[in-house]
């Protein structure tokens, strides 16, 4: 929607032959958008040789368990100078790979082609154009601010930045955080634990990305604090959601089904928990999460965990914050 109002001719790409006739012949997208009107320009395809061929810009969107495959089926036809966007947040299972890693490996591309797009930005408002602002981060300046002037609407503002890690780390890892958010609601634990875990989070999410190489201040900007705020406390949210349908004491599989679209925080957790361990930094509710979701832990034991950990200094393990 966002290209299609800067009058891009935009081809959507889908494996879903009645996705892709519901968007070209309603113009709407109903299982995920409900009844939001699309550009008319819009084009759905389920050939990715059509989708591809001839585009200056591709922004994949796939959740992170098929970034790989997607990514690896539009390889053939891409052109040779096209600028290759991702807007998932997640890494790759098993492999721990941020989304960009995948995406040069799979494109057989040079990382400066390369932009990763996040921070507050749930699609169910972009496509009702209200006001939304993102952050596109890529090893190369160019390409970042191709993406921005791709993407910069009255609606939509895009501020460029360098930092690619800190961006992919925060996007993937505030699902994880929102999930406890939704379990902290759902047990009416209140406000001040809600506060607690969001800033405790933000502290495990820099703590983590600094580790890797990012630098602390993204943590501060949109794909840190804007979009661990927005996904921990609005309805929109498929993590929150799942967090407090969790709280209400349905297992993750039932959770899951019931959700019917993806929710990153889960395999997020595993992929936090390992990446933790192997760069040396403590994680304290992304290991909480680990135990609920796939050690039976219950919730409250889970706090009760968290609340009664050694006594600590607040900043000394902020990396920067
Ligand atoms: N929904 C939102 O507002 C936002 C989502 N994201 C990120 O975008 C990514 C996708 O999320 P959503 O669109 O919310 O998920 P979703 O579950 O609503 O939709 C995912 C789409 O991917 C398709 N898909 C699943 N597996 C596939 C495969 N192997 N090959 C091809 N297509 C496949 C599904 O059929 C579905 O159409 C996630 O990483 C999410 O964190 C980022 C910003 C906002
Ligand atoms: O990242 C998002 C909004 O910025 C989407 O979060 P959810 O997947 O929890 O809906």
């Amino acid at each position: 929607t966002v290209l299609a109002d800067n009058q891009y001719d935009v081809a959507l790409w889908t494996r879903g032959e009645a996705q892709a006739d519901e968007i070209n012949t309603r113009h709407t997208n109903s299982r995920f958008l409900n009844d939001a009107v699309l550009p008319a320009g819009i084009r759905a395809t389920t050939d990715m040789k059509q989708a591809v061929t001839g585009a200056e810009l591709l922004l994949f969107a796939a959740p992170s368990a098929a970034m790989r495959d997607v990514a690896r089926l539009a390889q053939p036809f891409l052109e040779p100078d096209a600028i290759c966007i991702h807007a998932t947040k997640g890494f790759e299972s098993v492999t721990y790979k941020r989304m960009t890693t995948v995406l040069a490996e799979e494109l057989q591309i040079p990382l400066q082609r390369l932009v990763v797009l996040s921070g507050p930005s749930h699609a169910e408002e972009v496509v009702r154009r209200l006001p939304t602002t993102v952050v596109v981060a890529s090893a190369s300046i160019e390409a970042a601010e191709k993406a921005q002037d791709a993407f910069i609407t009255r609606h939509f503002r895009v501020y460029t930045n360098k930092d690619v890690i800190g961006v992919e780390v925060a996007g993937a890892i505030k699902n994880i955080i929102a999930l406890g958010a939704g379990l902290t609601d759902g047990l009416g634990f209140g406000d001040n634990a809600k506060a607690a875990l969001l800033t405790r989070g933000l502290a495990e999410i820099s703590r983590l990305g600094t580790a890797m190489g990012a630098s602390p201040l993204t943590f501060a900007g949109l794909a840190g604090v804007g979009d661990l705020v927005v996904t921990c406390t609005s309805k929109h949210s498929r993590n929150w959601r799942a967090g407090s349908m969790l709280a209400e004491g349905l297992t993750l599989d039932e959770v899951l089904s019931k959700m019917g679209m993806v929710v990153e925080g889960v395999r997020t957790t595993s992929a936090a928990r390992e990446l933790a361990h192997h760069y040396g930094v403590e994680m304290p509710i992304t290991e909480q999460l680990f135990a609920v979701l796939f050690q039976n832990k219950t919730p409250r034991e889970a706090v009760e965990s968290l609340m009664g950990r050694g006594r600590t200094h607040e900043t000394e393990d902020m990396a920067g914050i």
